[in-house]
Parts: structure tokens; C-alpha cells; sequence
């Protein structure tokens, strides 16, 4: 028989929550794995196992599990009943894979959770080492490398035997609903999806919240911002987006303000109304893209200006990243095709000649004065549109 192993290393370090986060993670596996019908899921010390599996949904199941937060690494293992030639006859199979991958070299380690089986794990790696050798050597030149080995054979000893030689890397993080809830900013950029894909990963659920100048920017600007967000809840489960009209703030902004202010002020609503919705959807946190330095509204000076605007944490998790870093972590997630499409976005529709690119506070407020702020905001939030993106 099969099963998928999982390892969770970073949970282990969490203590008395340990329990919650485990709870937790099998719940998402659990959601991620909602397609394929009657598996089971079982946690044992440090290790989750899916059974259950007819041979088709294996690869499935391991390319949905890449995107579970919180795994650290997994693998198909054989199970065997706990009795050694059980266990030597499940380690050929899994040599026997890797042979054919080309492998000659090996090593075997055992654990023995369940201290009551009669041989030590010493005593294991020894028989089954030995097995390996005695039928593997002639045939294939299989020999023993404990330094340096192409493959390990690993066995773990728990209510079953369990076996396997290869490990794929889980994505990490921890798991998603563990560590509250945040509202992204999510433009159609390269660098907000990353924001929100890294902050996910930190186990916080996300909501998004996009601003949009229609009829400046058309429906193919809204459907890339729908795409990313289809992109990001595969590792979400589900996104929430919230689509909010922006034109009617950005034209008052730019008939009444002195225009070297438009983009802070702007970014300034935009906060304004993320917190809004944040507050009205359970949110404790907003997200941002920024980095300091990367273009001229990302000055310090300018992060103090969008942070005065709200009173909720502003998460900026690209902040000391360079773009190149960005840029590979968007490629890797799946955002970055998207990213790089030519819409519009509304902070492209109106943009000053000659912006401040260290603006005072006290002069962007002075600003602000000639705008009815609660009023425009009201507007906006009134006319939000939001959809539920689900994870398919
Ligand atoms: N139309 C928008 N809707 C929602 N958030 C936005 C929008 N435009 C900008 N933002 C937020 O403000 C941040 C800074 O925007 P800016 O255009 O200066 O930066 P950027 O580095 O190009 O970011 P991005 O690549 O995410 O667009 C973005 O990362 C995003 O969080």
C-alpha cells in the first residue's frame, strides 16, 4: 500500500499552539484535497499521512499540496506491516526507483517512533542495508555511501512501517488562518500579488482590495486584477476582491488640489478606504507592494504620509527586497505573466508633471482641506463591487 508523508518542521517550534496550527493545516490539506473522494488524513508525531489514494490521484495530490502553506516536505511512501521482511521487501520498491533514475549509491536511515518494535533502528538499517546489497549489487553496482550517497532509504517506525527515498520540498510558511487577517492593496503590478503571496505564507488570511478609474482603465485592467487573484488563491483557498470606483476621487483630487500632491494624496484615500473595508471585514492589518527607492513615490517621506493616513498597521514585506527578487518570486508563483500585461492601472491615468517625491505631511494635509475626504470616501465605498474567487 501507498501514501503521501508529510513533514511540518516550523510547527514544531510553536508549543502550546501546536495543537491549533496542526488543526489548522490538516483543515487546508483537507480543502486542497476536497477533488478526489474518500481519502483519509492522519496525523502521527510530526508527520501528517494521506491514505487512501487510488494510484491516478497520487500526482495530483502531491502538485496541489506544493501549495499548501506550512509544509516543509513530502513524499509517496510504501507502508508495511511492522515485521522486518515486510519492511526489506517495501525498501527494494523503493531502491529500485531510484535505480532507475540512474542512482548507485545509498545510505539507510531508520526512526523509530514506536519504541516497543523488537529490533533497535540501528539494527533495521543494518537487515535492510544488507537486503539491498544482496540483491541489488550484482544487478546494478548498488553500493554504500554513508557520507555522500546518491539516495537515502528512510523508514519510519510508527503504527506501520513507512518507506520512502525521495523528499519533495514543501512551499513552507505556516498554515493559512493562523495568523489573522489583512486587506492587500492589489494593483495589477508585479510587486502587490508578491506582498500578498508572502504575507499569506506567513499563515495570514488575505482579502484584496483593488482601485480602478473606469472608464479610464477598461474591463481588461479588472479581469488581469481577477486573474491574479485567481493566481493567488491557489495558495488562499479563496480571495475575496473588492473593486472600488476611484475616478470620482482622482478627477476631485485634480481640480482642487495642487497637483504636485495627486499621487499622495491619492495613496492617502486609497489607505483610507482599505482600512474602512479592513474594519468592516475582520481585517487587522493592510498589505502594500512598496519598497523603499523603488520609484518616486516610494520615498520615506512619502511611506510617512500614506501611514498617517490610517491607523492600522501597513505590512510592506517587499520593503528591503531589490526588484530582481521580486521578479523571481512572481515568476515562481505564477504571477508575473499576468503582471507584465499592458493595462492601465488608475495610478497611471493621472499623473503629475512634477510630483513631490518628498512631500511634508503637513503640507499634504493643508491640501486635503480643499476636499470633502468622508464624503468621497463614502462614494466610494457605497458603489464597491466584491466578488469570491474560489481556488478550483
Ligand atoms: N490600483 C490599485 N489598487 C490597489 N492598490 C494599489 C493600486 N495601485 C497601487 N496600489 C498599491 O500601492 C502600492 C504602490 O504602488 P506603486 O504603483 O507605487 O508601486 P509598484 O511598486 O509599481 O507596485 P505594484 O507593482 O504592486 O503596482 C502597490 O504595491 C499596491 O499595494
Amino acid at each position: 500500500m501507498k501514501a503521501i508523508l508529510i513533514r511540518y518542521g516550523e510547527l514544531a517550534l510553536k508549543g502550546l499552539n501546536r495543537p491549533f496550527f496542526e488543526k489548522r493545516l490538516i483543515k487546508n490539506i483537507r480543502k486542497k484535497l476536497k477533488n478526489i473522494e474518500n481519502i483519509s488524513i492522519k496525523k502521527e508525531q510530526g508527520r501528517i499521512f494521506i491514505e487512501n489514494l487510488s494510484e491516478d490521484h497520487f500526482n495530483f495530490a502531491i502538485e496541489r499540496l506544493k501549495k499548501v502553506f506550512g509544509l516543509v516536505g513530502f513524499t509517496i511512501c510504501e507502508v508495511a506491516e511492522k515485521e522486518i521482511e515486510a519492511i526489506k521487501s517495501a525498501d527494494l520498491n523503493a531502491a529500485l526507483n531510484e535505480i532507475k533514475k540512474g542512482k548507485r549509491t545509498f545510505k539507510v536511515e531508520t526512526k523509530r517512533a514506536d519504541k516497543t518494535f523488537k529490533l533497535t533502528s540501528l539494527e533495521i538499517s543494518r537487515l535492510v542495508g544488507a537486503h539491498l546489497l544482496k540483491n541489488l549489487a550484482d544487478m546494478y553496482g548498488l553500493v554504500v555511501d554513508v557520507h555522500n550517497p546518491d539516495f537515502e532509504v528512510k523508514i519510519e517506525i510508527r503504527d506501520k512501517a513507512y518507506v520512502y527515498s525521495s523528499e519533495e520540498k514543501g512551499i513552507g510558511g505556516m498554515p493559512l488562518g493562523t495568523g489573522g487577517k489583512a486587506h492587500l492593496l492589489l494593483s495589477g503590478g508585479i510587486d502587490s500579488p508578491v506582498a500578498g503571496f508572502m504575507i499569506a505564507k506567513r499563515g495570514v488570511e488575505i482579502e484584496a482590495v483593488h482601485f480602478y478609474s473606469f472608464p479610464y482603465t477598461g474591463e481588461k485592467a479588472k479581469e488581469k486584477v481577477i486573474d491574479l487573484c485567481k493566481v493567488l488563491a491557489q495558495f488562499t483557498d479563496k480571495l475575496k476582491l473588492y473593486i472600488v470606483p476611484f475616478i470620482e476621487i482622482q478627477t476631485t483630487i485634480y481640480e482642487k488640489c495642487d497637483e504636485k500632491y495627486l499621487t499622495i494624496i491619492m495613496r492617502r484615500f486609497m489607505m483610507r478606504i482599505a482600512e474602512r473595508i479592513a474594519k468592516l471585514n475582520g481585517g487587522m492589518a493592510l498589505v502594500t507592494g512598496e519598497s523603499i527607492g523603488q520609484v518616486a513615490s516610494q520615498t520615506m517621506e512619502s511611506i510617512i504620509c500614506t501611514n498617517a493616513a490610517v491607523s492600522v498597521p501597513v505590512l510592506r514585506p517587499l520593503v528591503g527586497m531589490d526588484k530582481k527578487e521580486i521578479i523571481r518570486i512572481a515568476k515562481n508563483i505564477g504571477t508575473y505573466d499576468i503582471s507584465i500585461l499592458p493595462y492601465e492601472d488608475c495610478c497611471t491615468v493621472f499623473v503629475p508633471k512634477h510630483p513631490k517625491t518628498k512631500p511634508r505631511l503637513e503640507e499634504v494635509i493643508k491640501e486635503e482641506e480643499k476636499l470633502d475626504i468622508q464624503l468621497l470616501i463614502e462614494n466610494a465605498i457605497s458603489n464597491t463591487e466584491w466578488m469570491v474567487i474560489e481556488d478550483r
